[in-house]
């Protein structure tokens, strides 16, 4: 029988790219540089699995390709908002993603942020680094207290509740969490979290404000400048969702005129650029898209793409199907 071809668009780990292989007709692309929108309609009419990232535009411009060889993209990540979902669905592609196992891994960067803002870490090694540290002082780069402070979650899906974890059992934090839909009172009871309406009725009341949703155009610019307006004014922003879910400019201007206390960001609009102006806030601590960035998640996430191929490829329902 032959063997399905795949094309995996960036380097995944040495031991699921031999699995991949080893199981298909598999190009692999040892480059490792994002590929372009020419390549990706490319791939589309050449390849029955084309295998993505978040770093693949996968727009309705590069999905306009008449006679698709592509039956599924098994997107590599939970999120799979740089997938233009009505022209997957007008090709009739399935789209799957790789849920669960970037959890733990991605609430675990986001408290890292949380507690590195508050704590203000990023200045701190920025000050000793550049050899300005002059010792240890009673007025020295003081922080905020984390323990007992409320922590908003906006979007309390698989990570939102990961980090409401940690943040409740592990620092006594007060949660208050916004969602799309009712969070069932189990759920909020997990970690005693009171479920408000709205952003805006979220928003005045903490100290701390995670963001959890997915991105795409329903949920771009959600944090706005008349949203940081609402928050307090000592208190922080950290994005480990979408750079699009926050209005960069209006997070600039914010930061600049002190109406927050300071933002932690994991996700940038348009990344890997970043605009100027972020790198000259201070009160702002910044990592590359490192949320699922551990061993074990990158491992897990392959693997559960490879689940996703063999279902689809076998002819049952993918468990990981969004689209
Ligand atoms: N920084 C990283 O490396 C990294 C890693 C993994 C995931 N992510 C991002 O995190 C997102 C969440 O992942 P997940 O597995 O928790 O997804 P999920 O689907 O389990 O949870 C998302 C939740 O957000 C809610 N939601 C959607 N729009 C909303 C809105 N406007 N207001 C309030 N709630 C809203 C949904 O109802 C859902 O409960 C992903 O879509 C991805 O963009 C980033
Ligand atoms: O959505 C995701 O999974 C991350 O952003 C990339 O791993």
């Amino acid at each position: 029988m032959v063997k399905p071809s795949v094309l995996v668009t960036r380097r995944w780990p040495a031991a699921v790219e031999a699995q991949l292989v080893e199981n298909y007709n598999a190009v692999l692309n040892t480059r490792d540089k994002p590929m372009s929108p020419t390549e990706i309609r490319d791939a589309l009419k050449h390849y029955d699995a084309v295998l993505p990232t978040v770093t693949d535009t996968l727009s309705a411009e590069a999905l306009d390709v008449p006679a698709a060889q592509t039956k599924i993209l098994a997107n590599y990540g939970v999120g799979y908002s740089h997938i233009c979902e009505p022209s997957a669905r007008e090709l009739g592609m399935t789209v799957t993603n790789t849920p669960d196992v970037l959890s733990e891994c991605t609430a675990d960067l986001a408290m890292t942020l949380l507690l590195m803002v508050a704590r203000r870490a990023g200045e701190g090694e920025r000050e000793l680094r550049a050899g300005h540290w002059t010792g240890w002082r009673p007025t020295h780069l003081i922080g905020t207290k984390v323990s007992g402070k409320t922590l908003g979650i906006i979007g309390f899906g698989r990570i939102g509740q990961a980090m409401a974890r940690r943040a409740h059992h592990g620092f006594g934090m007060k949660i208050v969490v916004q969602n799309r839909s009712r969070v069932s009172p189990d759920v909020l009871k997990l970690c005693n979290a009171t479920q408000v309406e709205s952003v805006d009725d979220l928003l005045p009341r903490c100290d701390f404000v995670s963001l959890h949703c997915p991105g795409g155009a329903t949920n771009r610019h959600l944090i706005n400048a008349r949203r940081l307006d609402l928050m307090k004014p000592d208190a922080f922003l950290i994005n480990t969702a979408r750079g699009e879910v926050v209005d960069e400019f209006a997070l600039i201007q914010a930061l600049m005129f002190d109406v927050i206390g300071g933002a932690a960001l994991d996700v940038f609009d348009g990344e890997p650029r970043i605009s100027p102006d972020l790198l000259q806030c201070d009160k702002l601590v910044m990592l590359p898209h490192l949320g699922s960035a551990t061993r074990e998640s990158r491992e897990a996430m392959g693997f559960r793409v490879l689940d996703n191929l063999s279902d689809f490829f076998a002819g049952r329902t993918p468990r990981d199907q969004v689209i």
